[in-house]
């Protein structure tokens, strides 16, 4: 078997290419994404300064005193929203596994353009749009977080029309499901460690992610983040400056009936003599379709040698089950 590698590809010729050099970028995802389910993406437009922005100042809110961190803590498992402290979540356990609490802190925020339309509160939307909750200090940092929440919406859905080109599917196909998604943003600080972990204890657990597609920005730090390769082997991510890593997760591997592959993923810790410069920070966008978004196979998924595999769901089931798998119980006991 071939060893497995995160390719880099450069997405500009999506935005000015001629037909067939789209052709060609999506041919050369769909590999990607039957093979391993990563990729790094350049030529992707995003402003340089945005993401500093956001970098910088997240790192001011990582550094504030726990107690006013905790003002905006996280307030029940089902809603992503605010500050989650350290060791506060196993990603793991969303595949059943266990492992103590993973060495990471975070702060989070969902959809920032909701409207009075009756999809945004009706019962089904259930805490899909909570309202997002904001740190006092730094200033600048909702408005920062808040544009570049919509900078990723809009790539995010930009690279789900070149993966409906990519599965043989019309352009706009996704359109429809992802233009309300229940989207998330989350910067997650992973301290320099200060005590040995625990046995199997990491920065991030195994998991895959849960939604359609992740969109993330990351720092090349001792103690990074490596994908399962399918020969069994984790292999490091590349870290390329400018630009971003983006991996689909289960619900669009579903949705293929599995053409494609949500890959496991994890952060390990530093190495013992790097711990210094082991402070390593990740800004992460889960695409997540609307909540009604109707998950069954993808007519170009199946044909009568290989049937849909998977019963239809919807968006916002699939991901409150997931959301509520990885919380660990002591975050919420004041
Ligand atoms: O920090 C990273 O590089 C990866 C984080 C991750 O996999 C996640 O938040 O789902
Ligand atoms: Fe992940």
């Amino acid at each position: 078997m071939a060893k497995a590698v995160v390719p880099v590809i450069d997405i500009s010729p999506w935005r000015d290419g001629d037909p067939a050099a789209r052709r060609a970028l999506a041919a050369e995802v769909d590999q990607t994404c039957r093979e391993i389910g990563f990729m790094v993406i350049g030529g992707h437009g995003v402003d340089p300064g945005l993401i500093d922005a956001v970098e910088t100042l997240s790192r001011a809110f990582f550094d504030l005193p726990l107690e006013e961190k905790m003002r905006i803590v996280r307030p029940a498992p089902d809603v992503t929203r605010g500050y989650q402290p350290f060791k506060a979540e196993v990603l793991a356990r969303s595949r059943g596994a266990d492992a103590a609490g993973d060495l990471n802190e975070s702060l989070m925020i969902g959809p920032v353009d909701t409207t009075d339309a009756p999809y945004y509160s009706a019962a089904a939307a259930g805490k899909h749009f909570a309202a997002n909750l904001w740190p006092e200090r730094p200033a600048g940092l909702r408005q920062a977080y808040e544009s570049y929440y919509r900078v990723m919406d809009a790539l995010a859905i930009d690279l789900m029309r070149l993966f409906a080109l990519a599965l043989d599917l019309p352009e706009h196909y996704f359109d429809a499901s992802v233009d309300r998604s229940i989207s998330r943003l989350r910067v997650r600080n992973y301290p320099a460690p200060e005590i040995a972990p625990e046995p199997g204890q990491l920065r991030a657990s195994a998991h895959s992610d849960y939604g359609s597609l992740t969109i993330l920005k990351t720092e090349d730090r001792p103690g990074g983040l490596q994908v399962l390769g399918k020969d069994g082997a984790w292999l490091d991510v590349p870290h390329l400056p400018g630009c971003f890593v983006v991996n689909i997760g289960d619900m669009l591997a579903r949705w293929t009936n599995d053409r494609w592959v949500s890959t496991l993923h994890r952060v390990v810790n530093p190495p013992l003599d790097r711990l210094g410069e082991s402070r390593r920070q990740s800004v992460v966008f889960f695409q997540n379709p609307n909540y009604d978004a109707v998950v069954s196979c993808l007519p170009s998924c199946a044909d009568p040698a290989n049937p849909p595999k998977y019963p239809t769901t919807t968006a916002g089931g699939h991901l409150r089950e997931k959301f509520l798998s990885t919380q660990q119980a002591i975050a919420y006991v004041d």
